[in-house]
């Protein structure tokens, strides 16, 4: 992998991963083209700022799971391709019930040309440090629809709060938020804003 990427693990040993691009627990329901090891890898500047957040959180009985990190140009192409196959739906009663997946792209759920390969942008949750179990936030991860934006309103007072705990905590240490998808940040100061990278995630 390049210079400045490092697994995410060599500088938050103890961080929960649910790598779900490597396994089929997704929303193509298969894994995903670039990914042959369930790691984590980031740039070293956005894990050295995730390993903050981390420290912060667990002084309050929280941790972070990671969903998605480094995701290879390749992979964002499968996706495409995926998307244009309209008779695989394989996955859409859990992961886009109401849409069409034609339509995802257009829609803002995923990009073309993602922040992900560009090395500092990452997909979470908070988990409870004592059980190990997410906290509600309302939609689970990479449920496609307007739950899972940060201004839907129809949630929970807890559910809110779940998610403004990760907002607060991720924009603390130089993450922004993405208006879309409550799970989705990526490190402002990021070291490479223009390349989008294709090594594979092993
Ligand atoms: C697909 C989803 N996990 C995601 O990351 N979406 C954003 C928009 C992206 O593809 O960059
Ligand atoms: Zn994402």
């Amino acid at each position: 992998m390049p210079q400045n990427f490092a697994y995410v693990k060599e500088f938050i040993p103890t961080i929960s991963l649910d790598m779900r691009y490597f396994g089929s627990h997704n929303f193509t329901g298969r894994p995903v083209h670039g990914y042959e090891k369930p790691v984590a890898i980031l740039t070293k500047r956005a894990a050295l700022a995730l390993q903050q957040v981390e420290k912060y959180l667990n002084k309050q009985g929280l941790a972070l799971k990671i969903f998605d990190a480094y995701r290879p140009q390749r992979a964002v192409d499968h996706f495409k391709s995926w998307s244009l196959v309209i008779n695989d739906t394989i996955a859409k009663r859990e992961f886009y019930p109401q849409l069409d997946k034609k339509n995802l792209f257009k829609l803002g759920f995923i990009a073309s040309k993602s922040g992900h390969s560009r090395g500092s942008t990452v997909d979470l949750t908070l988990i409870d440090l004592t059980n190990k179990k997410e906290l509600d936030m309302g939609a689970p991860f990479d449920f496609f629809g307007d739950i899972s934006h940060h201004n839907y309103s129809n949630l929970t007072t807890k559910q809110k709060e779940n998610r403004k705990i990760l907002r607060e905590a991720m924009a603390k240490f130089g993450f922004k938020a993405y208006d879309k998808e409550w799970w989705h940040y990526t490190l402002k100061d990021e070291p490479y804003r223009k390349t989008y990278f294709d090594f594979i995630v092993k």
